[in-house]
């Protein structure tokens, strides 16, 4: 049986411990069992049950406060990862084996752990050989969209991460309950945000640019993002339950969840029915 995950990234604050808590309380109204697993070891707020906490193995406060290895909180949080990633039993004697597991892992929010820093791939990778299907979700703050440069950023963040994990991937605006109601209308009617439209983010970004050369360089960056074309947002909002299930619908697709449920019966057809009454009306007339 194949074991699911979901692999929460995104910058800091982007909303993944929120989204993994709201994750967990959709789907227990759904009686669908997720778990989480928190990977931040600096992380000092959640409130969500965990089912396993990378701070038991290790945390940034005693690595910051080790003499010898003298590292500030994001050198420190590095350094905790790759004991992370040389500490993969720790992680297999946590999680156990339930079949059909669903897992949300609740991951740091430093943006070289998905650009170029190896780690997040070895987890990948061995998540995959422990027969997991894993399936990135990116967040991204809806606060991106205020400004075409902010957004191209955070759609290259997004694709970097896509590239170098090299698995399904679902890319999510979060906060969406946060827009004001014009904002969102805009959103979600034009889709430029969401199915990023780059020729219109070159004309909004290097309007405002006075130097040919950076004019040139956001041409490029902006081709480069529609050449790939693969990266489209999904809205977030986290009071809405419709949005949240659209999220999860997507997602459950990617790593194909429930295709190895078991199976239901189909409903009777019409014409199932109607052999079943002639078999019914056969027998009574053979009784009497
Ligand atoms: N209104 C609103 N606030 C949100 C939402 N998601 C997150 N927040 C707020 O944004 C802040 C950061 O959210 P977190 O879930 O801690 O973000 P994070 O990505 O886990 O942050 P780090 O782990 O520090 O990288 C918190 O104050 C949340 O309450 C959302 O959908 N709507
Ligand atoms: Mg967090």
């Amino acid at each position: 049986m194949p074991r699911y995950a979901q692999l929460v990234m995104g910058p800091a604050g982007s909303g993944k411990s929120t989204y993994c808590s709201t994750m967990v309380q959709h789907c227990e109204t759904l009686n669908r069992s997720v778990q989480v697993v928190n990977l931040d070891p600096a992380a000092e707020y959640f409130d969500y049950p965990v089912m396993a906490d990378i701070r038991e193995l290790i945390e940034v406060d005693d690595v910051m406060e080790d003499a010898s290895l003298r590292f500030g909180p994001n050198g420190g949080l590095v350094y905790c990862m790759e004991y992370f990633a040389n500490n993969f039993d720790w992680l297999e004697s946590c999680l156990g084996h339930t079949e059909d597991d669903y897992i949300l892992f609740d991951c740091p929010g430093q943006i070289e752990l998905y650009t170029h820093l190896p780690v997040m791939k070895y987890l990948v990778e061995q998540l995959q050989q422990w027969e997991f299907r894993v399936c990135g979700v990116f967040l991204v703050d809806s606060q991106f969209m205020v400004e075409s440069f902010k957004f191209i950023s955070g759609v290259m963040a997004a694709l970097s991460a896509m590239v170098s994990l090299e698995i399904p991937q679902c890319n999510i605006m979060t906060k969406m309950d946060l827009l004001s109601k014009k904002a969102k209308k805009i959103a979600l009617a034009c889709y430029r945000f969401l199915d990023p439209d780059m020729y219109s983010m070159i004309e909004d970004s290097t309007g405002k640019l006075r130097s040919k050369k950076f004019k040139k360089l956001t041409k490029a960056i902006c081709e480069l993002i529609d050449d790939y074309s693969i990266v489209r947002f999904l809205p977030f909002d986290r009071s809405d339950e419709e949005c949240i299930n659209i999220v999860l619908q997507h997602i459950d697709f990617a790593i194909q969840y429930g295709e190895d449920l078991e199976f239901k019966e189909p409903r009777e057809t019409e014409e199932d029915k109607s052999q079943n009454f002639d078999e019914f009306f056969q027998d009574r007339a053979d009784e009497q």
